[in-house]
């Protein structure tokens, strides 16, 4: 089991993605990130190709839908925050969208 990323190791592999949309979420150790899509089928489409990923990785994102915007965020329930298993989904995410 990967343990949470901390220190150099965590700026290293955050900041690529920090860069690309997603943010630290206050008072909890997790990342976040707002997709916009053109109309709810392309946003609900995402959904579906990042829900058969999830359960490839068996790790799942926290999310919702409203309309053509989906709200992720990631961290790792049985580490207590964020694992290298979180940026390889965030890592897929971004290029499923
Ligand atoms: C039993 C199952 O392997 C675990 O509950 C997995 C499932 N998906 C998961 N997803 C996330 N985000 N964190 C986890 O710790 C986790 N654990």
């Amino acid at each position: 089991m990967t343990g949470r990323l901390t220190g150099d190791a965590r700026k290293l592999e955050l900041s690529p993605l920090l860069a690309h949309g997603w943010s630290e979420v206050e008072g909890r150790d997790a990342i976040a990130k707002t997709y916009e899509f053109g109309d709810f089928v392309s946003a609900f489409g995402f959904m579906t190709r990042a829900a058969l990923w999830a359960e490839k990785m068996n790790h799942h994102p926290e999310w919702s839908n409203v309309y053509k915007t989906v709200e992720v965020t990631l961290s790792t329930h049985d580490a207590g925050g964020l694992t290298m298993k979180d940026v390889d989904l965030a890592r897929k995410m971004d290029a499923l969208a």
